[in-house]
């Protein structure tokens, strides 16, 4: 099969620049009636059309949308995602995905190319430390998710109502002796909120709390768990689903039984490996969407600014 052509390529068989051929292929000015002939008779020559992600790529198309998320790894980040990604083709946006790595930095780079690049608006997944002041500029054209900041629209996740579900649950059926495996406070949202929601819930019912804190990752509920597992623990709720499977793979290695594992975020994987475990879901797939749909709603008209949090529910 033949390579497909790109923009250069057309370039080189007109005897123009790129930026000529992109001129004409956007029907903008500044290329003679002569020029213009003959980039368009080599492009219909060679039957060239630019796929949309391509133009996207080159900045080519007319309208685009940037994702900037925290880790292409994320399981809770893609969910949303690929939750938004049909209403923006729907709109006829082509998406672009970048990622911070959690890097305020990164972020400002990312927003100043796509500053230049004339980018319609970004979804942005927030994270402890970015700075309304490191955004200036992006007001009505920005959506934050998993974070808020009251001078952008954001969605975020119920962080605490989900502890809270599942305390209720696991004292429902007679557990008291209930660990937590969180992330370090420097993490507003899954760390601190979840966390404090936990010891809170704890005061409240006059029971004991084992904790500790480590990673978003499933290593640390992996090396984590036994740092709870105190005389009498009988059940322990972990931060995420991630640090859910860490926990419950050490059990499972270590052959010990009836401790319930909760973690926080519904993905398909735990429960398929550990069926017993509880998990909430967050929302991530209506966050995505409503992110999307807010960040449509400003690209269209002059919209008020919106902070909407997703409401959990214990998953099936
Ligand atoms: O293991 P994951 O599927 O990645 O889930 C872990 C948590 O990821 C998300 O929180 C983290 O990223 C946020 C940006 O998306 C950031 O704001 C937050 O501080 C990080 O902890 C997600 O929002 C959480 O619900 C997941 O539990």
């Amino acid at each position: 099969m033949q390579n497909r052509l790109t923009i250069n390529d057309i370039a080189r068989l007109c005897g123009v620049g790129k930026s000529t051929v992109s001129r004409v292929l956007n029907n903008e000015g500044n290329v003679s009636p002569q020029t213009r002939e003959r980039v368009l008779a080599v492009i219909e020559q060679h039957n060239f059309s630019p796929s949309k992600s391509a133009r996207a790529m080159r900045g080519f198309s007319d309208k685009i949308v940037a994702i900037i998320v925290s880790r292409l790894d994320s399981p809770s980040e893609n969910q949303a995602v690929r939750a938004m990604l049909p209403l923006f083709y729907q709109q006829g946006y082509d998406p672009i995905v970048m990622e911070s790595q959690f890097s305020a930095a990164r972020v400002e780079e990312h927003l100043q190319v796509l500053k230049q690049r004339n980018i319609d608006g970004v979804v942005l997944f927030g994270f402890t430390g970015l700075e309304p002041a490191m955004l200036s500029g992006w007001q009505n054209k920005l959506v934050m998710m998993a974070r808020a900041m009251p001078q952008f629209s954001s969605v975020c996740y119920d962080d605490a109502g989900a502890v809270r579900l599942l305390m209720n649950k696991l004292m429902q059926q007679g557990h008291q002796k209930i660990g937590f495996i969180g992330v370090s406070p420097h993490d507003t949202t899954t760390g601190q909120l979840r966390f404090e929601a936990y010891q809170a819930y704890c005061a409240e019912h006059q029971l004991t709390p084992r904790m500790a804190l480590g990673e978003l990752n499933y290593q640390s509920g992996f090396d984590l768990i036994a740092q709870v597992l105190l005389p009498g623990t009988d059940a322990v709720i972990c931060a995420s689903d991630t640090i859910a499977l860490g926990a419950e793979k050490y059990l499972q290695q270590q052959n010990i039984t009836g401790i319930q594992v909760c973690g926080i975020g519904n993905h398909p994987l735990l429960k398929f490996l550990f069926p017993k475990t509880f998990s909430v879901e967050l929302g991530y797939g209506t966050g995505g969407e409503a992110a999307a749909r807010q960040l449509l709603t400003q690209l269209g008209q002059p919209a008020p600014l919106q902070q909407i949090i997703i409401p959990g529910q214990l998953a099936d």
